[in-house]
């Protein structure tokens, strides 16, 4: 995993690994640049046109690195100057004593850029060096850019954000952010989405080491965290070892939402899957499950008991379709109070909680919660932003000693103990119906298959996120969390038959 540290100590990254390395910041500065250019090539042709805006800064140099890489590649380049270059950064200086000639260079002073045509925008104005919001020309200049028809691409970060915090003012709106070496923790907040487009991180070759004396307890989840904590089988392995789960919920016309938890579960893996419902859920999920085993509660349309003998599973996820009136409530409570394995809890059971202290109590170890952002705030009050939000959900899990979801664009991870996990794959298509009652399905499974609830986190939310990529990829904003359950078993193979990042 990567690990994400603060914007400020970039800097002295840099110096640490360049000393170690015993290489020149500018060879540093190349390799970012070859890493972009690498990247660059992949997703665009050469007809293309190419207006690389830079700073005076190292993001500006990168952006000079890059013009002369991707020129001497036969790409159409023109470089914009923002900035007086004889304050420039050394590396920026060099980078421009050596940019072939024959490369369109013009200064922003004395270019009207209502004449700027071009395909595509590089923004290298500004980094992770920024200290104060964007304004006067250079705010005019990001906000012209952002709203050119070009594809934009932001390099390292969209200029104008800060690395560590929400955004003040304004920021360049990026299609993609391709940033160096580990995301800058503000490009996981949901505030900033429209600035970053879709988010690229390149290796430079920095490797974790480096990054040991850098105070953090912020990670980004990569491929080969997730294999590493999958569970091996061998060909004895019988159902037991997969697993015994229940998902508890359902109630009248939400039905669905507990067929999605559980075909979740089956297609993650669980050796046997039960389904507890109220009545009228009964025919509905034998005719469209038959692997389900199901249980009923004696109410038609509601769940007002729970199931006899709870201890024969080994977890248990409630929530999904289970509606929030007294008598669930009161199941949850005996539920949470009795069931001493792990219990997955969402939806509707968070929102029971959100308005019962009594519940909120009883909260413990063996729990993890899913709240997408509202539901959290229902739990934790109004937060400011995200910054707050992260804030709040670590608090809340060092109370409750509990695991905290917080599902939303990088779907977070939260630790008792301080620690956050950003996830790395996922998609906006996710935001529809039912994706939510998937995860549930997904952590019950993996839980009931003997992962640790932490380890169930991490590998759930990885695998549900990438589900919803593949599902995606023809589907568009079409798909439905049912195409992702469908996708499940291949996110195991992709995984296990691919390296890097999806
Ligand atoms: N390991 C890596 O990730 C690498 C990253 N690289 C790139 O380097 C930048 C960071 O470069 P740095 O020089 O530290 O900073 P910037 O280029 O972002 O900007 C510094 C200049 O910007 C001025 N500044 C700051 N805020 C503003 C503002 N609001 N308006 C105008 N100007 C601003 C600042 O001037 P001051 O006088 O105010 O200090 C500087 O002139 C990183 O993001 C990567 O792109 C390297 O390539 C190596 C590897
Ligand atoms: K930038």
């Amino acid at each position: 995993m990567l690990k994400i540290i603060s914007g400020k100590d970039v800097n002295k990254l840099d110096l640490k690994y360049i000393k170690a390395k015993g290489i020149l910041s500018f060879e540093l500065m190349e390799k970012a640049a070859e890493a972009f250019c690498e990247w660059y090539m992949k997703q665009f042709d050469r007809k293309k046109t190419i207006a690389i805006f830079c700073g005076i800064g190292n993001n500006g140099g990168d952006g000079l690195a890059i013009a002369r890489m991707l020129f001497r590649q036969g790409y159409k380049i023109c470089v914009f100057l923002y900035g007086d270059a004889d304050n420039a950064s050394s590396d920026f200086k060099s980078n421009l004593r050596i940019l072939p000639s024959n490369i369109v260079t013009k200064h922003l002073n004395d270019f009207d850029l209502k004449k700027l045509e071009t395909d595509i925008v590089i923004d290298a104005l500004l980094g992770v060096g920024i200290n104060k919001p964007l304004e006067g020309q250079l705010l005019g200049i990001v906000q012209y850019l952002s709203n050119l028809k070009a594809v934009k691409i932001a390099v390292d970060v969209p200029s104008g954000l800060p690395s560590d915090t929400v955004l003040e003012g304004e920021a360049f709106s990026a299609d993609f952010t391709v940033s160096f070496q580990f995301p800058k923790l503000s490009l996981m907040f949901p505030e900033h989405g429209h600035n970053i487009g879709e988010l690229v991180i390149l290796d430079i070759g920095i490797d974790q080491s480096y990054f040991k004396e850098f105070e953090s307890k912020q990670f980004y989840l990569e491929p080969e965290d997730i294999k590493i904590r999958h569970k091996k089988y061998h060909r004895a392995s019988h159902k037991g070892d997969y697993g015994k789960v229940m998902l508890i919920g359902g109630s009248l016309g939400k039905v669905g939402a507990v067929y999605m938890a559980s075909k979740g579960a089956l297609r993650t893996g669980s050796g046997l899957v039960s389904a507890f419902v109220p009545k009228c859920g009964l025919n509905i999920l034998q005719a469209s499950l038959p692997e389900v085993m199901v249980e009923i509660s004696n109410n038609e349309y509601i769940i007002d008991a729970l199931p006899e003998n709870m201890e024969r599973f080994d977890a248990i996820g409630i929530g999904p379709g289970k509606g929030t009136d007294i008598k669930s409530a009161e199941v949850l409570q005996k539920l949470m109070s009795r069931y001493k394995k792990n219990i997955v809890i969402d939806a509707d059971a968070i929102n029971i909680i959100a308005q019962n202290e009594e519940i909120k109590d009883l909260i413990r170890d063996n729990m993890i919660l899913t709240p997408h952002v509202m539901e959290f705030e229902r739990l934790v009050g109004k937060c400011i932003d995200h910054t707050d939000r992260l804030k709040k959900a670590i608090d809340f899990c060092a109370v409750h000693k509990c695991i905290l979801i917080l599902k939303g664009p990088n779907t977070t991870i939260c630790m008792p103990d301080g620690r956050m996990y950003f996830n790395s794959t996922g998609t906006k298509y996710l935001a529809t119906g039912g994706t939510g009652d998937v995860l549930t399905g997904i952590l019950t499974s993996f839980i009931g298959q003997g992962y640790s609830a932490e380890n169930a986190a991490i590998c759930g939310v990885y695998h549900h996120g990438l589900a919803g990529q593949l599902a995606s990829v023809n589907k568009l904003h079409g798909t439905i969390a049912t195409d992702i359950i469908d996708k499940i078993p291949e996110t195991f193979y992709v995984l296990n038959h691919s390296a890097g990042n999806f």
